[in-house]
Parts: structure tokens; sequence; C-alpha cells
């Protein structure tokens, strides 16, 4: 677990004046549960969009699985990735957003066979095992004939994390995958979540605002402020004796997640 398939090397990101991500130095290693948590606006998110190549970066290089992101190799040096390297590069990554985000005039089973049968060229009999498969996984094998709109939330971003793991990517990133649910929705995709978390070879990277949820799932938490990393450590540590005072500070607005 020592090699990192993520890492941030002093990532610049800003939108027009502002700077939203402060030469930012970021790793995590293979099969790592990392939880993002920090005021809104800090930056969690780009993190994320970053990642899944929805945002550009204004300096700096991050590589994932070995690879640069942004950039590809010619003659020796960095250039701007082409849109066929980022295309290679994005099939590392499958990413659940905080709206479920789900094609509405699709089928359940259509949302999750779409991508692999037209990125990944799978054969549609293929696509359509996989998404029985993951649709078990994740508790609505039977829901497969429905359109989302006729799911609960919490069904619909199951769905989401099934359609992102049917392309099976080795990192997976989550933005605040409950904060769009009724309170009482927000169980079921949390254990899916939860039970994902026990993948050894699963990358995880979690921006959440759910304390309680990233202690039990996280080998690392990351807190965020400014673009930065301030404090970073087991969850045990970060959230029970915070070394950093803005840390302190952020974490007063949460029950203490014991
Ligand atoms: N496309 C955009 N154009 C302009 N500004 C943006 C854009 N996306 C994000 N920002 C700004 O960048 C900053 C960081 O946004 P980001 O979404 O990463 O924060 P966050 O830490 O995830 O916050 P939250 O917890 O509220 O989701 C914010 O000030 C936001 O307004």
């Amino acid at each position: 677990m020592n090699e990192p398939i993520i890492k941030f090397e002093k990532v610049i990101k800003r939108f027009g004046e502002v700077t939203v991500l402060d030469e930012l130095d970021f790793n995590v290693r293979k099969g790592e549960k990392v939880t993002i948590i920090g005021p809104s606006g800090s930056g969690k998110s780009t993190v994320l969009r970053i990642l899944m190549t929805l945002e550009t970066i204004n300096d700096g290089v991050i590589h994932v699985a070995g690879k640069p992101l942004w950039h590809q190799y010619k003659d020796d040096q960095l250039v701007p990735a082409s849109e066929a390297h980022l295309r290679e590069m994005r099939k590392e990554m499958g990413m659940v957003f905080q709206q479920f985000n789900l094609f509405p005039h699709m089928t359940v089973r259509r949302n999750i066979t779409e991508a692999p049968v037209h990125v990944l060229g799978l054969s549609k009999e293929k696509a359509n095992q996989r998404a029985e498969e993951y649709l078990d996984l994740v508790g609505l094998a039977d829901q497969a004939d429905k359109f989302p709109s006729q799911l609960s939330g919490g069904q619909q971003q199951r769905v989401a994390i099934a359609r992102a793991l049917a392309m099976k990517p080795n990192i997976m990133l989550f933005d605040e995958p409950t904060s769009a649910l009724d309170p009482e929705l927000v169980g079921e995709v949390l254990n899916v979540i939860q039970r994902l978390a026990g993948e050894q070879d699963l990358t995880m990277l979690l921006v959440t605002h759910e304390m309680q949820f990233a202690k039990q799932i996280s080998d690392r938490v990351c807190f965020f402020d400014k673009g930065r990393i301030v404090e970073e450590g087991p969850p045990e540590q970060v959230f029970k004796e915070p070394r950093e005072e803005r840390t302190q500070e952020f974490l007063k607005g949460f029950i203490n997640p014991d």
C-alpha cells in the first residue's frame, strides 16, 4: 500500500482572480481510503473534479497510476495532454456526485451499460451481465427495468455507484454522496460505500460532511482550508486530537464523531 496512485505536486487552480488550490501537494496510496473534510469553498470538490478531468489546472503536475494526468510525455518533455490521453486516464477513475446525474430517459440497466458499451467497447451482453452484477452489489437487482424517476434518491445514488463501478475503475471518487438525500435515505448509501471500503485494492477518495462515517471508513482524513492541506492523519487523531487550531475550530461545528 505504499505506492502513490494519486500524486498532486504544487498544483495551482484558479477561478478568475480566486486561487482555489494553492500549490497543493497531496498523495493517495493504492488501496487507501482517504476522506477530505473542510469548510465550504476550501477546494475539496475541485480536487475530485480535476481528477475526473472536469476542470483543468493552472500549474503543477498530477500523476495518476504513475502517468501524468493533465500532461503527457513527448520527447521526454511534459506537454499538455491530448484528448486521447485524457480519455485513457479517465478509465482509472469513477466518480459519484452529490446529484446522482443519472440519464432520466434511460432505464437503470441502460444507465449502467452505456459507458461500458460505448467507452470500453463491451458487447451488450457482457455489459448487461456487469449491470446485473453491480446492481446486485448495491442491493437493486430487481430495479433494472425502472427509470430513475421511479426510484428514491437513495436508490438513485446506489445506481450511480453501480454505474461508476461497472467501468471497473481502480479509484472511486465520491463528492458528498449523501448531502442531497433525505436523512432517512443516507444510511443505505453509506452502507454501500462502507462495503466498498472493505475492498482492499480499491482506492477511495471521498469528500464528505458525515464525520462519523469518515471516521469509520477512512485510513486517513485530510483537513483542507483555502486550497491547502492544513492537517492530515488517521481519523482517531484528526477527530480526537486535532493539532491545528483551524481544524479544531472547524470540528467544533460538528457533533463529536464518537
Ligand atoms: N466553475 C467555477 N467557476 C468559478 N468558481 C468556481 C467554480 N467551481 C468552484 N468555484 C469556486 O472555487 C471555490 C472552491 O470550490 P469547491 O467546490 O472546490 O469547494 P468545496 O470545498 O468543495 O466546497 P463545498 O463544501 O461548499 O462543496 C469556491 O469558492 C467556489 O465558488
